[in-house]
């Protein structure tokens, strides 16, 4: 199975604070991988870094066999960050029409996959919405749509489902899963770990390390533990 991510001796500090500190990490084609780490773990900084739009003070990230950052690898991964990047003022649909022409898609292209990506999200009936008038829950999803609408290879998400109610959660896990299905890789930030179990693999980060690797199964049995909260103290994790 081709590599999609590889991340190589990561480093990284804002100002005295060491973020990421020595972070190895290979993401397979197809994988569903997850980020698991409490908060200020550094999960958004490596996905930054992954995604292209942070530089790293050490070591090498390849996306798809190009190193990053690349504006030629924009259009291989979709992102969706933990602040929405939305146009207010416009509705969600001139957004994802905005999006989606800089993405470089065919009108018809555009108007086709916003349909299929709103309706993933549950937003089908709010597309002449102004983004102003949605609630911080729908501006998570319509992110998500945003994030999907090229059909990137790499899928990099950073805590998807927050603020996104547990039917809706559960409907979007299983549109990530048909994803995977198709051949995308997926990648995504988390600290709950009923979300963390859906993945293929996850990499446990703490204080800027990662402090293990492995399937969820795997984690578990190496720890003798029955659930990945306890697998992650095992290894370590405490927050304190
Ligand atoms: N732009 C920045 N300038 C200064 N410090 C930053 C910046 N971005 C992140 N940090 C710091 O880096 C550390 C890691 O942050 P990061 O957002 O990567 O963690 P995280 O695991 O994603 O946390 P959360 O789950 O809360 O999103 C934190 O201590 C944070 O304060």
């Amino acid at each position: 199975m081709d590599e999609m991510v590889h991340v190589k001796g990561i480093a990284h500090a804002f100002g005295e604070e060491r973020v990421l500190k020595n972070i190895d990490m290979a993401i397979a084609e197809g994988e569903i991988f997850g980020l698991l780490g409490p908060s200020g773990a550094g999960k958004t900084t490596l996905v930054k870094i992954m995604v292209g739009i942070l530089e790293a003070d050490e070591g090498e990230t390849w996306v798809k066999d190009v190193q990053m950052p690349s504006l030629q690898q924009m259009k291989v991964v979709g992102y969706m960050a933990q602040s929405d990047a939305l146009y207010d003022e416009l509705t969600a649909e001139e957004n994802l029409d905005f999006f989606g022409a800089i993405y470089g898609l065919k009108r018809k292209e555009r108007k086709e996959r916003m349909r299929n990506v709103m309706e993933v999200v549950g937003l089908q009936d709010h597309l002449r919405k102004p983004v102003s008038q949605y609630s911080g829950g729908m501006k998570r999803r319509l992110s998500l749509a945003i994030a999907m609408i090229h059909e990137p290879d790499i899928l990099i998400l950073d805590e998807p489902t927050v603020g996104i109610d547990p039917m809706l959660r559960q409907s979007i896990w299983q549109e990530l899963q048909r994803w995977q299905e198709r051949g995308t890789t997926i990648i995504v930030t988390t600290h709950v770990m009923d979300e963390a179990e859906k993945c293929n693999r996850l990499a446990m980060l703490r204080n800027g390390y990662v402090i293990a690797t492995g399937s969820p199964d795997v984690l578990r049995a190496h720890t003798n533990t029955t659930t990945l909260e306890e697998a992650f103290l095992a290894y370590g994790g405490a927050t304190s």
